[in-house]
């Protein structure tokens, strides 16, 4: 079994690498010329690595029709909404192109392939106080560039399923964190900023944005599990939610975050890290998807937020 990992060499794709390797799947992973490689740096004897970009239709057609794998692990896109708002185009050309582009190679080569959509919880956008947990058959109502090109991710999924019967299955993913979080993203962000004030590094001041929004975090190593089991056991063309079923003010992450630390710090707030429009609340059901897969979160956020800011304490 072969599987295709795009975006191998960032956070979630290394973690999907390494449950892919455990489950003795061979594995190749797209990258391009600036990626960074210290996520993956310990799996590279094990793995094979394809130079692809992905918004290249020759470039993504020469690379399906030479591996022609399995499955795909569609993980790769423009995934820090401050940055939609900064450069709107290019999040929506680089997550949707790339699908779009994945999408046609498979099907002119005329593949099986299973194929595992990264979409999102940004999705749902403006949540009203009567609709959480919030199911799959909730109203969409996205808040940001970054939303939008991941509900036409989601919807050309069903698209492609239903026009070509493309072996498609959509994964909403809420919040998911863990050790190689990119330092842009609040848990990630905090435990980074914790750890460089004990080292010396910086004044024992925290900026932070707006602490009242609430997030259902998930575990990086649950949520690859979770991917696995969709193209294992999900239904082609249907969408599952993939979160914990509870949630955190981003205040109580920052209140979890500093209570491993020894050092006293001040809290301030950074106007910078405000956005234009902030999705107050994400609560999610899994209920469908443990129905048809079974899966459940197994780690609790707790021992995520320490291996986080253990990560940070191990970097040089
Ligand atoms: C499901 C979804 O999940 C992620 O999107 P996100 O929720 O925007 O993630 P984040 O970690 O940037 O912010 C979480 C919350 O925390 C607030 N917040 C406060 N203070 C800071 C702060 O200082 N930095 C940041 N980044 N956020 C802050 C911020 O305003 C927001 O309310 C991505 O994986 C995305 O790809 C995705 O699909």
């Amino acid at each position: 079994m072969k599987a295709l990992v795009t975006g191998i060499s960032g956070f979630v794709g290394s973690h999907m690498a390494e449950f892919l390797l455990r489950e003795g799947v061979e594995v190749v992973g797209t990258i391009r010329n600036r990626s960074r490689m210290d996520h993956i740096a310990h799996l590279l004897k094990d793995i094979r690595l394809a130079e692809c970009e992905l918004r290249d239709p020759f470039s993504v057609e020469s690379l399906i029709g030479t591996e022609q794998p399995d499955l795909i692990f569609h993980l790769a896109a423009q995934s820090f909404v401050p940055t939609s708002w900064n450069s709107p185009i290019d999040t929506i050309h680089n997550n949707v192109a790339g699908e779009v582009n994945l999408f046609e190679a498979i099907r002119r080569f005329g593949l099986g392939t299973r194929i595992q959509i990264a979409c999102s919880s940004e999705e749902y956008g403006q949540v009203e106080p009567d609709e959480t947990p919030i199911r799959e058959t909730n109203p969409l109502r996205p808040l940001s560039p970054y939303a939008i090109s991941k509900v036409a991710q989601d919807y050309l999924g069903y698209q492609y399923h239903k026009s070509y019967g493309l072996h498609v299955v959509r994964t909403i993913t809420f919040n998911h964190t863990g050790p190689r979080r990119g330092e842009n993203f609040v848990t990630s962000n905090f435990a980074k900023q914790i750890v460089d004030i004990e080292k010396g590094k910086k004044p024992p001041v925290i900026y932070v944005g707006n602490l009242d929004a609430k997030r259902d975090f998930t575990d990086v190593r649950d949520v690859v599990r979770g991917y696995w089991l969709a193209l294992e056991k999900g239904k082609p063309g249907e969408n599952y939610n993939i979160a914990s079923g509870k949630c955190y003010t981003i205040s109580e992450v920052l209140a979890l975050l500093l209570s491993f630390s020894e050092v006293k710090i001040e809290v301030k707030t950074d106007p910078a890290r405000l956005r234009p429009s902030d999705v107050e609340i994400l609560l999610g059901d899994y209920r469908k998807f443990n129905e048809a897969t079974g899966w459940a979160p197994e780690i609790p956020f707790e021992k995520t937020m320490e291996d986080l800011i253990e990560y940070w304490r191990a970097q040089p």
